[in-house]
């Protein structure tokens, strides 16, 4: 059973769009219009995030962070008390109606410290939960929320989506609160963060009346969202997608698809060191326990039956072993814009 611990989630300044409950949007999609896609796997820590984030700040592409999605579903199924040996169906369910949404900043892109540093923000129903997704308890409970076949199949068509500029879009980053929705959709985060509480305590009573709340007000947040988007213009450039399964399933047909590869204890290291960055107090794990962490994850990644970490056929492979993060990303940058030239795109 996943343990909540919930007290520590804490939802941030909620933020209010058009795309937060999509069953109320009317869609008008372009076919004609076709973004350049890159596809980049691979095992933790090998570079992914960072690396197709700059690429994509450079080439000025949108960057999916589909590993993000894994995180927040299992952020949501943690806050729910959801057991993935049990609860397949409803987490499923849940990711159904989850709208997931990235915001990456715009950064000078000729600075390798802006790349080290940026941050894609993810917002869950337009709420950011891009701290909470990162804490050591979501990376150790992801792998088995992963590996649900029916899960894979609702995010994956979702990251399609993405990709596609059918969904995806972010909230504006001035929250208008004026509106009748705006209201209801805060008190809805309020009560998603009071359940959190009540489950961490074993309220179980709070627990039922708060969950028909919210229920009830999600309903009447879907009736009132505004439903008025310009598809048109959502569709990206491009799009770098990183992943574990982005070349072999999801964006199969992928214009370039990058495989990373790096020896685990290099790997090992570098996530200590991000941890050390970002964590300046607290209790940090010794290099042995991150290492032990990141093959026990590799190994259920690569082992799962659906979507496991695989590279693709065509895929090139980039050893970054004994690359500096500079060289890789100008390594992955050069394999694009070759890809760009060949395929008609630049
Ligand atoms: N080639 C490299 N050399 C040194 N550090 C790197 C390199 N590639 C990535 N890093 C660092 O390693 C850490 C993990 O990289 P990240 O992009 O998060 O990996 P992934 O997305 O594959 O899990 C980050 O702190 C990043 O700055
Ligand atoms: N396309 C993807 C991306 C991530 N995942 C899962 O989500 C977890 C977290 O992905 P991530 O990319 O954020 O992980 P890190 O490599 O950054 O640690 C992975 O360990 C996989 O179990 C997946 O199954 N398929």
């Amino acid at each position: 059973m996943l343990q909540p611990r919930l007290s520590v989630l804490g939802f941030r300044s909620p933020l209010f769009n058009a795309n937060l409950f999509p069953v109320a949007r009317v869609q008008y999609y372009s076919t004609s219009i076709k973004s350049f896609q890159v596809a980049i796997d691979g095992p933790a820590a090998s570079g992914k995030s960072t690396t197709a984030r700059a690429v994509a700040s450079r080439l000025g592409f949108t960057y999916i962070d589909s590993g993000a999605m894994y995180r927040g579903l299992t952020l949501k199924a943690m806050a729910w008390n959801l057991d993935p040996t049990k609860d397949a169906q409803t987490i499923t369910n849940m990711a159904s109606q989850t709208n997931f949404a990235f915001r990456t900043p715009q950064l000078p892109v000729d600075q390798l410290d802006n790349a080290r540093t940026a941050i894609t923000h993810v917002y869950l129903d337009g709420v950011d939960v891009t701290d909470e997704i990162r804490l050591p308890m979501i990376t150790r409970a992801v792998a088995p929320i992963a590996a649900l076949p029916s899960v894979r199949e609702v995010l994956c068509s979702k990251q399609r989506a993405i990709a596609e500029g059918k969904e995806g879009q972010p909230p504006p980053e001035e929250a208008s609160a004026d509106s009748e929705y705006a209201m209801f959709l805060q008190e809805k985060i309020e009560l998603e963060k009071a359940l959190f509480t009540a489950t961490s305590e074993g309220d179980f009573a709070q627990v039922q009346s708060l969950k028909d709340q919210i229920k009830e007000l999600g309903d009447l947040c879907a009736e009132l969202a505004p439903k008025d988007v310009s598809p048109e213009s959502q569709v990206p450039s491009g799009v770098v997608m990183d992943g574990r399964d982005i070349g072999t399933n999801v964006l199969k047909q992928a214009h370039l698809k990058i495989f990373f590869e790096a020896d685990p204890l290099v790997r090992a290291k570098r996530r200590l060191e991000e941890l050390q960055r970002k964590q300046s107090k607290g209790d940090l794990p010794d290099l042995e326990t991150v290492l032990k962490e990141i093959e026990a994850r590799d190994l259920s990644d690569r082992t799962r039956e659906v979507g496991p970490l695989l590279k693709a056929d065509d895929a090139v492979v980039v050893d970054s072993s004994n690359m500096s993060l500079e060289d890789q990303i100008q390594t992955t940058e050069d394999l694009v814009r070759r890809k760009m030239k060949e395929t008609g795109f630049a």
